[in-house]
């Protein structure tokens, strides 16, 4: 187990490279089962999550070869396994996402309920009605998803109750080797669904309106191979740039797309920040210190939930009073209590934490509950006076590539260190 060390009071400055995007980057690579010939896939983030993915590819059958620090070779095949065990599901959510593919590849499809998680129950329900509508037998027995389709999967009209990214993407996928048109309504908006369908459509998928609420699939037989480039992390980015505001310093993110920060690069304007953006950088100047903003989480373009723990470190030690209102996760707030421990002065009342800004915040010993909240603790420890140590970071290992080391190049003091086994 390892822990980060910072130690806060440094002014962030200069310029970061953004990786790939987490949320892109799994569904395609989980996609990659859809295909029955080689798949290239460049800018993959170096992740435990995309660690895990690739895992269940070998376990399924499907060998990959990596080729280069970010590109990776699926080397997909017609016949393989349909089993995601549960030792690995429970590590990733996100695996729900190979249920669609496998079913509409091979008929069959065996995978562990992935299980509730700290910020919430977030169930399933959604994914397995939507292949039920398309004609797929489904159980749910000894925590698995058990599903299996006589022939292939039947082009239907999906009206999805809640907006959701990965039943969306698991839908979405599903539809691409079913026979006749599939129209999923209420669909997810996010980027990544657009650069999974994107990735689909090289493949040979026949996939239009993806990045509006009304996605329509024209089934097609088969998938062939391609090659395809992830599309860059914009929560890596908004932490970055939370990062740098809190600091009160100075930075570029470079190899990033401004177009799908808008709600972000809105609320550090709000906040005080000065932003400037080209094509693919992102410029912030701090202009003194930050003031602290209200935010109300939505499903893209409004603001994300993955953003809003950085934004309530931010509050933490920003000019006046915010809130921050959370409507997509039930209990994602659970690096409040830790953000207390540092001296912030936060109210919670139902989904809202109220944050008065503080003056400073104290370095302490703090835990990772998830992965957002993680970012939240770094950013916190940042400009905490004096060490903070976070631990349990395995949940940010989980969606930031080499974060200390991106921070460290832009003058961060934080260090890696593994912890000390404990006494009994
Ligand atoms: C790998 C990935 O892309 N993860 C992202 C994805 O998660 P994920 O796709 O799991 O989140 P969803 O968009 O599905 O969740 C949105 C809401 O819908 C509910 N819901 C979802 C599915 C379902 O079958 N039934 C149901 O009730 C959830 O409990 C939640 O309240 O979108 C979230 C919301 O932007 C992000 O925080 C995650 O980073
Ligand atoms: C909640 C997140 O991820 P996941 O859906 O993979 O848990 C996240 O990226 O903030």
């Amino acid at each position: 187990m390892e822990k980060l060390v910072i130690q806060g009071g440094t002014r962030l400055s200069g310029e970061v490279s953004i990786s790939g995007a987490k949320n892109a980057a799994l569904p395609i690579i989980l996609g990659a089962i859809l295909a029955e010939d080689d798949v290239v896939i460049h800018n993959v983030p170096r992740l435990q999550d995309v660690e895990t993915s690739f895992e269940l590819l070998r376990q399924l059958g499907i060998p990959h070869t990596r080729d280069g620090e970010h590109s990776y070779v699926v080397r997909a095949c017609k016949e393989h396994d349909h089993v995601a065990p549960y030792e690995l599901v429970k590590t990733m959510r996100a695996s729900v996402l190979v249920l669609g593919p496998l079913l509409t590849k091979c008929g069959h499809a065996e995978v562990s309920l992935p299980g509730g998680c700290a910020i919430g129950a977030r169930p399933v329900d959604l994914h397995i009605e939507g292949l039920r509508q398309m004609g797929a037998n489904i159980v749910v027995q000894n925590g698995y998803i058990k599903a299996s389709v006589k022939g292939r999967l039947q082009g239907a009209h999906l009206l999805m109750d809640t907006v959701s990214v990965t039943g969306t993407e698991n839908l979405m996928m599903a539809a691409t080797l079913a026979q006749g048109v599939t129209v999923i309504e209420n669909a997810a908006r996010e980027p990544e669904v657009i650069d999974l369908a994107k990735f689909l459509i090289t493949l040979g998928a026949d996939i239009r309106g993806a990045g509006t609420d009304t996605i329509e699939i024209h089934g097609v037989e088969r998938l062939h191979g391609g090659e395809y480039r992830v599309l860059p992390d914009r929560i890596e980015t908004g932490t970055f740039l939370v990062a740098a505001l809190a600091s009160q310093g100075q930075i570029r993110c470079n190899n990033t797309d401004p177009k799908m920060l808008d709600a972000v690069l809105k609320k550090l304007t709000e906040a005080g920040a000065q932003i400037t953006r080209g094509d693919n950088w992102i410029d912030l100047k701090s202009q003194g210190r930050a003031r602290a903003v209200n935010i109300i989480t939505a499903p893209h373009p409004a603001f994300p939930t993955d953003m809003q723990a950085q934004f309530t470190a931010l509050n933490s030690i920003a000019e006046g009073t915010g809130f921050i209102r959370e409507t997509i996760f039930e209990n994602r707030f659970m690096h409040v209590p830790e953000l207390l421990r540092m001296g912030a002065n936060i109210d919670l009342e139902g989904n809202t934490a109220i944050c008065k800004g503080v003056e400073r915040l104290t370095g302490a010993q703090v835990m990772c509950t998830d992965l957002r909240a993680s970012a939240s603790l770094v950013i916190a420890g940042m400009v905490a006076e004096g060490v903070t140590e976070v631990e349990r970071i395995y949940h940010i290992d989980r969606g930031y590539e080499q974060i200390e080391v991106k921070l460290q190049a832009l003058g961060a003091q934080i260090q890696r260190a593994p912890m000390k086994a404990s006494v009994e």
